[in-house]
């Protein structure tokens, strides 16, 4: 076989159903994310297959004719006879090595839809599937479905089209995976690997279970089950240990000036870290660049310092147990002075966008700390189109990350915020500890400074809780 000098990309294929209630500009928009999501994975999309349906076939997500549809492009049979094609997939393979189970997870006929689906109307939302050109191209391995499938569903999409069929968490969580870097965010990834693995391995080697007449007790797939507890027991220790240790660097932080930049994946959030902090952070066209949050000073320094978060992004549909996993993270949001929304203003779904990052920080009780709107990626946008948004929500800043001005207003803002917030007070240094005086500089602006017999006596100005802090401090 020729040896080639790039690596192949595989070809997927992405099947989506819009439900009653999904218009045809969301429903666009969701195949166009899943596409991003797919590319971030290494896959080439070159097909869609989407469907107007009230409801997910229960069996198969599309109607026999979609399905069949989509087989022809995949080279599967169409159908879920037994029968048909029967095999193991990559991806498969690779979720089970993770697990260490070495299931051989046999495809079940179980839970086929039986309803007549030829009776419903098979509309494109989209363009025609195939964006191939018919030169002799590969044919696409993959399908990926945007929405979530019980694994009864993916088996049988698997038998249908003979391909490796993937949900929309299934992408997410291999993308986290992928992208994972820090001890910690490597551990909470598995746990949620494993989370998502869990009742799949079940449920498909069930059928093998009652064939082979084993008792449920001392099964393979028990064992296998018992290995992922355990795993899973063995990460949360581990994760525990990890976090107790940050809590306590939290806990030190807690009277220092902290902006939180949170928003939508692939907003900006990290370039605009890049140019408030001087710091190198990863800056990707991707999706879920960034997993770890990285705590800079904002640059140049200020007194006190402001200290500024980049966090993990958001995006619709996220797996819940990765939002679970992903907590410590947003903990820093949460305990965040002000939180910066970032958006990208380029993107038409953006309101959408901003309306998912609310909500989760709304599950975890973030919704109370101030925050600003930002427009990012304004440079993208026509004049008038600034306008509008503007007009719309006159407190938002429309900015660019890569403009140096706009930059510099947004840290004007950061500062403005902290100093509404900041009160005025007296400090008196006894000489005796004057070599502690840096603690007093570093958490205040200092207005003036006297000295008498007592000690040097500082005017300062800073928020309520550092002052009471170093008032405390200086007097014991
Ligand atoms: N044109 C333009 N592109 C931008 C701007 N800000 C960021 N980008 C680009 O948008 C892409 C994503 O930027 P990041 O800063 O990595 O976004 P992020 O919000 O950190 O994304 P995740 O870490 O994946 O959640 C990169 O290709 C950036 O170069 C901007 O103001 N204008
Ligand atoms: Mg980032």
């Amino acid at each position: 076989m020729a040896i080639s000098t790039l690596p192949e990309r595989p070809r997927a294929v992405l099947v989506g159903v819009q439900l009653p209630g999904v218009s045809d500009e969301e429903h666009a928009a969701d195949f166009a994310e899943l596409r991003r999501l797919v590319h971030t994975l290494g896959y080439d999309t070159v097909a869609t297959v989407s469907q107007k349906r009230e409801r997910l076939a229960t069996g198969t997500v599309l109607g026999t004719g979609k399905l069949k549809e989509l087989a022809a492009l995949t080279g599967g049979s169409g159908v879920i006879a037994s029968g048909a094609q029967d095999r193991t997939s990559k991806a498969r393979e690779k979720w089970e090595a993770a697990a260490s189970t070495g299931s051989e997870s046999e495809p079940e006929d179980e839970d086929v839809d039986e309803e007549a689906d030829d009776a419903e109307p098979e509309e494109d939302a989209l363009p025609p599937p195939s964006e191939e050109d018919d030169k002799a191209e590969p044919r696409p391995t993959v399908v990926v479905v945007d929405h979530e499938l019980s694994p009864g569903q993916l088996r049988n999409l698997e038998k249908a089209t003979g391909a490796t069929v993937m949900d929309r968490a299934g992408v997410i969580v291999d993308i986290f995976h992928r992208h994972a870097k820090s001890h910690e965010a490597r551990m909470q990834v598995e746990i949620a690997r494993l989370n998502y693995l869990a009742p799949r391995l079940r449920e498909s080697s069930g059928g093998r279970e009652r064939q082979q007449g084993r008792g449920a007790g001392d099964s393979a797939v028990e064992l296998d089950r018992r290995k992922i507890r355990d795993r899973l027991a063995e990460l949360r220790e581990g994760l525990a240990a990890i976090q107790k240790d940050q809590d306590h660097r939290r806990y030190a932080r807690r009277d220092q000036l902290r902006v939180a930049l949170v928003g939508y994946t692939n907003a900006g959030k990290s370039s605009l870290m890049r140019a408030l902090t001087g710091s190198t952070v990863l800056v990707a066209d991707q999706l879920f660049a960034t997993l770890d949050t990285t705590v800079r000073a904002m640059q140049p320094e200020t007194r006190p310092r402001i200290l500024v978060s980049d966090t993990v992004g958001f995006i619709q549909k996220l797996p819940h147990d990765l939002v679970a996993s992903f907590r410590s993270t947003l903990d820093e949001a949460l305990e965040a002075s002000l939180l910066l929304y970032v958006v990208d203003a380029s993107d038409p779904t953006w309101a959408a966008q901003l309306e998912v990052t609310r909500a989760v920080l709304r599950e975890i009780g973030a919704d109370s700390v101030p925050s600003k709107l930002v427009f990012n990626k304004a440079d993208r946008l026509e004049a008038p189109a600034k306008e509008a948004l503007l007009a719309k929500h006159p407190d938002a800043l429309m900015l660019s990350a890569h403009q140096p001005d706009d930059v510099v207003m947004l840290r004007k803002n950061i500062i403005a915020f902290f100093e509404s917030s900041m009160v005025e007070a007296d400090l008196v240094i006894p000489y005796a500890r004057q070599g502690r005086i840096s603690e007093v500089y570093e958490h205040t602006t200092v207005v003036s400074q006297a000295y008498d017999e007592s000690g040097s006596r500082l005017r300062v100005r800073g928020l309520p809780g550092a002052i009471a802090k170093l008032t405390q401090s200086f007097q014991e």
